[in-house]
């Protein structure tokens, strides 16, 4: 066959992957890099074989996808990088106007959760904003994610109000929140077993050694992003997790039937993974 069609999110939340892209892994393979709104429509339109997206897309489209074991992008509390910037404070919303960022999708629902259980119902809108003014000021407050949301979470305008949302989650739920997965189109993964086996043990691999490699896979970035060694080794080492365990999966779990209970999904899918040989 070609070279499989391989998304990857463009945020520093993956950046031990990125890393080993750019080291040899992505030898073989098709990388297309972006946002995760687009690397979702592009898995679900089948213009790509695999890509790690936003987790609520399997949701969606479970009957297409299968999920790779073992990794996701989660967290067991704050995250730093998912962020609801707000005028008021979360208790005071109501039927506010609050932006969503358009790189987003499991962020989204998650907000959309956590703002019930304050008993807010806001109008949302979902708009490109960025860092440098993330509250348009026809709206009271801002969801951003990714290496935006991890720069406010940096530089914090006085009298804004932050809130992190893998922390909320946890307040809200007890539970660790699963944001991204990395998934399969089923008919690749099917057709094609050992290119699947390859990206599973590159992936798996890349995120395995980064403890060992840390140093240098920071130091690597430190010219072009916006953050100190240390901001980056307590989001990477600290904060952010990638291992798809069963309490990784419960927390998914748990998020899926509260998205349903607030028809944000139209069923609870059932976990179904990909065969690999598991390392
Ligand atoms: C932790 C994060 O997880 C992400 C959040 C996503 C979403 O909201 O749809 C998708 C992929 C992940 O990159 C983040 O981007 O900050």
């Amino acid at each position: 066959m070609t070279c499989p069609r391989v998304g990857h999110i463009d945020f520093l939340n993956v950046l031990p992957l990125s890393y080993s892209y750019n080291h040899g892994a992505a030898q073989g393979l098709s990388i297309t890099r972006g946002v995760p709104a687009v690397l979702n429509n592009d898995i679900i339109n089948g213009r790509l074989d695999m890509s790690n997206t936003s987790s609520i897309i399997y949701a969606r489209h479970s009957e297409k996808l299968v999920i790779l074991p073992d990794v996701c992008i989660s967290t067991d509390g704050p995250v730093q990088s998912i962020l609801l910037i707000s005028k008021k404070p979360i208790e005071s919303l109501t039927d506010d106007k609050i932006i969503l960022t358009a790189k987003s999708a499991t962020s989204h629902c998650l907000l959309k959760i956590i703002l019930r259980s304050y008993g807010a119902i806001p109008n949302y809108y979902v708009r490109h904003v960025g860092p440098d003014a993330p509250i348009p000021d026809d709206a009271t407050a801002s969801l951003l994610i990714g290496d935006d949301a991890l720069w406010c979470y940096h530089h914090r305008e006085e009298g804004l109000y932050y809130y992190d949302l893998g922390q909320e989650w946890q307040e809200l739920t007890g539970q660790k929140m699963v944001y991204a997965l990395w998934v399969v189109n089923r008919d690749f993964a099917e057709n094609h077993p050992e290119m699947l086996q390859l990206i599973y043990d590159r992936v798996t691999k890349a995120f395995r050694k980064y403890p060992e490699q840390k140093d240098k896979i920071i130091r690597s970035v430190l010219d072009d992003k916006p953050f100190s060694y240390e901001q980056l080794d307590s989001y990477l080492y600290n904060t952010i997790k990638w291992d798809l365990t069963e309490e990784y999966k419960k927390g998914l779990e748990t998020f899926y039937a509260l998205a349903h209970n607030m028809n944000l999904i139209e069923h609870i899918p059932e976990l179904h993974f990909a065969k690999v040989r598991r390392n």
